[in-house]
Protein backbone atom coordinates (compact mmCIF):
# COMPACT_ATOMS: atom_id res chain seq x y z
CA UNK A 1 0.00 0.00 0.00
CA UNK A 2 0.85 3.51 -0.70
CA UNK A 3 -0.11 6.10 0.67
CA UNK A 4 0.43 9.53 -1.57
CA UNK A 5 -0.19 13.18 0.05
CA UNK A 6 -2.06 15.35 -2.20
CA UNK A 7 -2.11 19.74 -2.51
CA UNK A 8 -4.61 19.73 0.76
CA UNK A 9 -3.58 18.71 4.00
CA UNK A 10 -4.80 15.90 5.11
CA UNK A 11 -7.01 14.77 1.98
CA UNK A 12 -4.65 11.83 0.64
CA UNK A 13 -4.75 9.01 -2.51
CA UNK A 14 -3.95 5.24 -1.06
CA UNK A 15 -2.90 2.91 -4.17
CA UNK A 16 -3.35 -0.71 -2.63
CA UNK A 17 -1.27 -3.65 -3.22
CA UNK A 18 -2.55 -5.37 -6.24
CA UNK A 19 -2.11 -8.94 -7.03
CA UNK A 20 -2.96 -10.15 -10.66
CA UNK A 21 -2.61 -13.28 -11.75
CA UNK A 22 -3.99 -15.64 -14.32
CA UNK A 23 -7.10 -15.44 -12.84
CA UNK A 24 -7.53 -11.48 -12.62
CA UNK A 25 -6.09 -9.82 -8.87
CA UNK A 26 -6.79 -9.93 -5.11
CA UNK A 27 -6.07 -6.74 -2.89
CA UNK A 28 -6.44 -5.73 0.29
CA UNK A 29 -9.07 -3.04 -0.52
CA UNK A 30 -8.68 -2.05 3.34
CA UNK A 31 -6.70 -3.06 6.65
CA UNK A 32 -7.01 -1.41 9.46
CA UNK A 33 -3.32 -2.52 11.25
CA UNK A 34 -1.87 -0.89 7.77
CA UNK A 35 -3.48 2.15 7.84
CA UNK A 36 -2.60 1.98 12.00
CA UNK A 37 0.92 1.69 11.16
CA UNK A 38 0.83 5.12 8.84
CA UNK A 39 -0.73 7.09 11.39
CA UNK A 40 -4.35 6.76 9.37
CA UNK A 41 -6.08 6.00 12.97
CA UNK A 42 -9.98 6.35 12.35
CA UNK A 43 -12.30 4.03 13.29
CA UNK A 44 -14.62 3.11 10.10
CA UNK A 45 -18.20 2.35 11.10
CA UNK A 46 -20.15 2.09 8.17
CA UNK A 47 -19.95 0.90 4.42
CA UNK A 48 -21.47 2.83 1.64
CA UNK A 49 -22.28 1.38 -2.21
CA UNK A 50 -24.13 3.51 -4.86
CA UNK A 51 -24.81 2.92 -8.14
CA UNK A 52 -25.45 6.15 -10.80
CA UNK A 53 -26.46 4.77 -13.81
CA UNK A 54 -26.00 7.43 -16.30
CA UNK A 55 -22.50 9.49 -17.12
CA UNK A 56 -22.87 12.27 -15.71
CA UNK A 57 -24.38 11.82 -12.42
CA UNK A 58 -23.10 14.76 -9.87
CA UNK A 59 -23.64 13.73 -6.38
CA UNK A 60 -22.50 16.91 -3.80
CA UNK A 61 -20.75 18.42 -2.34
CA UNK A 62 -21.78 17.09 0.51
CA UNK A 63 -20.43 17.16 4.68
CA UNK A 64 -22.01 16.67 7.88
CA UNK A 65 -21.62 19.13 10.77
CA UNK A 66 -19.88 18.82 14.11
CA UNK A 67 -19.98 16.29 15.85
CA UNK A 68 -21.28 14.19 13.21
CA UNK A 69 -18.43 15.01 10.77
CA UNK A 70 -17.31 11.90 8.92
CA UNK A 71 -13.59 11.23 7.20
CA UNK A 72 -14.53 9.39 4.12
CA UNK A 73 -12.31 6.52 2.38
CA UNK A 74 -13.65 6.35 -1.40
CA UNK A 75 -13.59 3.86 -3.97
CA UNK A 76 -15.03 2.87 -7.34
CA UNK A 77 -15.99 -1.04 -8.33
CA UNK A 78 -17.54 -0.05 -11.66
CA UNK A 79 -15.98 2.49 -14.08
CA UNK A 80 -14.66 6.05 -13.21
CA UNK A 81 -15.42 9.17 -11.30
CA UNK A 82 -14.01 12.42 -11.19
CA UNK A 83 -13.80 13.07 -7.34
CA UNK A 84 -13.93 16.25 -5.85
CA UNK A 85 -12.73 17.11 -2.29
CA UNK A 86 -13.26 21.56 -0.90
CA UNK A 87 -11.40 22.59 2.40
CA UNK A 88 -14.30 24.05 4.62
CA UNK A 89 -11.76 24.29 7.41
CA UNK A 90 -11.56 27.77 9.07
CA UNK A 91 -8.14 28.57 9.53
CA UNK A 92 -6.83 26.51 6.86
CA UNK A 93 -4.57 27.93 4.63
CA UNK A 94 -6.11 26.16 1.75
CA UNK A 95 -9.79 26.85 2.78
CA UNK A 96 -12.02 27.15 -0.33
CA UNK A 97 -9.89 25.21 -2.71
CA UNK A 98 -10.77 22.39 -4.11
CA UNK A 99 -9.01 19.44 -5.91
CA UNK A 100 -10.28 16.49 -8.32
CA UNK A 101 -8.84 12.98 -8.63
CA UNK A 102 -9.62 10.06 -11.39
CA UNK A 103 -10.89 7.04 -8.89
CA UNK A 104 -11.82 4.05 -11.67
CA UNK A 105 -12.18 0.19 -11.11
CA UNK A 106 -8.88 0.34 -13.16
CA UNK A 107 -6.80 2.14 -10.91
CA UNK A 108 -8.09 1.13 -8.04
CA UNK A 109 -6.98 4.24 -6.16
CA UNK A 110 -8.95 4.75 -2.83
CA UNK A 111 -9.34 8.97 -2.20
CA UNK A 112 -9.42 9.33 2.39
CA UNK A 113 -11.17 12.24 2.40
CA UNK A 114 -10.85 14.13 6.30
CA UNK A 115 -13.64 15.44 8.30
CA UNK A 116 -13.60 19.37 7.33
CA UNK A 117 -13.96 18.34 4.10
CA UNK A 118 -17.33 18.59 1.90
CA UNK A 119 -17.11 15.41 -0.87
CA UNK A 120 -18.84 14.82 -4.57
CA UNK A 121 -18.34 13.31 -7.06
CA UNK A 122 -19.32 13.09 -11.39
CA UNK A 123 -19.84 10.03 -13.11
CA UNK A 124 -17.81 9.40 -16.59
CA UNK A 125 -19.20 6.21 -17.22
CA UNK A 126 -22.26 4.56 -17.49
CA UNK A 127 -23.31 1.86 -14.30
CA UNK A 128 -20.26 3.84 -12.03
CA UNK A 129 -20.59 2.06 -8.56
CA UNK A 130 -18.81 3.88 -5.68
CA UNK A 131 -17.84 2.21 -2.51
CA UNK A 132 -16.73 4.43 0.79
CA UNK A 133 -16.51 3.68 4.39
CA UNK A 134 -17.30 6.63 6.77
CA UNK A 135 -16.07 6.67 10.50
CA UNK A 136 -19.44 8.56 11.64
CA UNK A 137 -23.40 7.48 10.94
CA UNK A 138 -25.30 9.03 8.36
CA UNK A 139 -27.11 11.95 10.10
CA UNK A 140 -29.53 13.58 8.17
CA UNK A 141 -29.50 16.79 10.79
CA UNK A 142 -25.93 17.23 10.28
CA UNK A 143 -26.27 16.82 7.00
CA UNK A 144 -25.44 19.52 5.21
CA UNK A 145 -24.53 20.35 1.22
CA UNK A 146 -22.61 23.49 -1.06
CA UNK A 147 -23.45 23.80 -4.60
CA UNK A 148 -21.81 22.35 -6.65
CA UNK A 149 -21.58 25.30 -9.08
CA UNK A 150 -20.54 27.89 -6.63
CA UNK A 151 -18.52 30.22 -8.89
CA UNK A 152 -16.62 31.14 -5.93
CA UNK A 153 -15.11 27.98 -6.60
CA UNK A 154 -15.05 27.59 -9.76
CA UNK A 155 -14.47 23.16 -10.24
CA UNK A 156 -13.66 21.89 -13.34
CA UNK A 157 -16.20 19.47 -13.46
CA UNK A 158 -16.01 17.44 -16.55
CA UNK A 159 -19.87 18.75 -17.07
CA UNK A 160 -21.87 21.79 -17.37
CA UNK A 161 -24.93 20.05 -16.95
CA UNK A 162 -25.58 17.63 -14.65
CA UNK A 163 -27.75 14.87 -13.57
CA UNK A 164 -28.51 16.29 -10.06
CA UNK A 165 -30.59 14.71 -7.16
CA UNK A 166 -33.33 17.66 -6.12
CA UNK A 167 -31.46 18.14 -2.98
CA UNK A 168 -28.11 18.56 -5.02
CA UNK A 169 -29.64 21.50 -7.07
CA UNK A 170 -30.89 23.58 -3.86
CA UNK A 171 -27.40 23.69 -2.01
CA UNK A 172 -26.28 27.50 -0.87
CA UNK A 173 -23.06 28.69 -2.21
CA UNK A 174 -19.67 27.98 -0.27
CA UNK A 175 -20.15 32.18 1.82
CA UNK A 176 -23.77 31.13 2.97
CA UNK A 177 -23.20 27.56 3.94
CA UNK A 178 -23.25 26.39 7.52
CA UNK A 179 -19.21 25.29 9.00
CA UNK A 180 -18.34 24.41 12.18
CA UNK A 181 -14.90 23.12 10.83
CA UNK A 182 -11.45 24.55 12.89
CA UNK A 183 -8.37 23.81 11.04
CA UNK A 184 -6.27 22.20 13.69
CA UNK A 185 -2.94 21.18 11.40
C1 LIG B 1 -25.55 9.24 2.75
C2 LIG B 1 -26.70 8.35 3.25
C3 LIG B 1 -27.95 8.43 2.67
N1 LIG B 1 -28.95 7.66 3.13
C4 LIG B 1 -30.29 7.76 2.48
C5 LIG B 1 -30.89 9.16 2.51
C6 LIG B 1 -31.66 9.22 1.20
O1 LIG B 1 -32.96 8.70 1.39
C7 LIG B 1 -30.91 8.30 0.28
C8 LIG B 1 -30.02 9.02 -0.72
O2 LIG B 1 -29.21 9.94 -0.01
P1 LIG B 1 -28.36 11.03 -0.75
O3 LIG B 1 -29.16 11.65 -1.83
O4 LIG B 1 -27.79 11.96 0.28
O5 LIG B 1 -27.20 10.15 -1.40
P2 LIG B 1 -25.87 10.65 -2.14
O6 LIG B 1 -26.20 11.88 -2.93
O7 LIG B 1 -25.25 9.53 -2.83
O8 LIG B 1 -24.98 11.10 -0.89
C9 LIG B 1 -23.62 10.78 -0.81
O9 LIG B 1 -22.91 11.62 -1.69
C10 LIG B 1 -21.48 11.48 -1.66
C11 LIG B 1 -20.88 12.50 -2.59
C12 LIG B 1 -20.93 11.52 -0.29
O10 LIG B 1 -19.86 12.07 -0.02
C13 LIG B 1 -21.68 10.74 0.73
O11 LIG B 1 -21.21 11.02 2.04
C14 LIG B 1 -23.16 10.99 0.65
O12 LIG B 1 -23.44 12.32 1.06
O13 LIG B 1 -30.13 7.43 1.11
C15 LIG B 1 -28.77 6.77 4.15
O14 LIG B 1 -29.71 6.04 4.56
N2 LIG B 1 -27.52 6.65 4.71
C16 LIG B 1 -26.49 7.42 4.29
O15 LIG B 1 -25.35 7.28 4.84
Amino acid sequence: MNIIDTALAGVKLIEPSVHGDQRGFFMESYNERDFHEQGLLNRFIQDNHSLSAEVGVLRGLHYQLNPKAQTKLVRVTAGEIYDVVVDLRRGSSTFGRWQGFHLSVSNKLQLLVPQGFAHGFCTLTPNTEVQYKVDEYYSPEHDRGIAWNDPALAIDWPTSTPILSDKDSKHPLLADAENNFVYEG
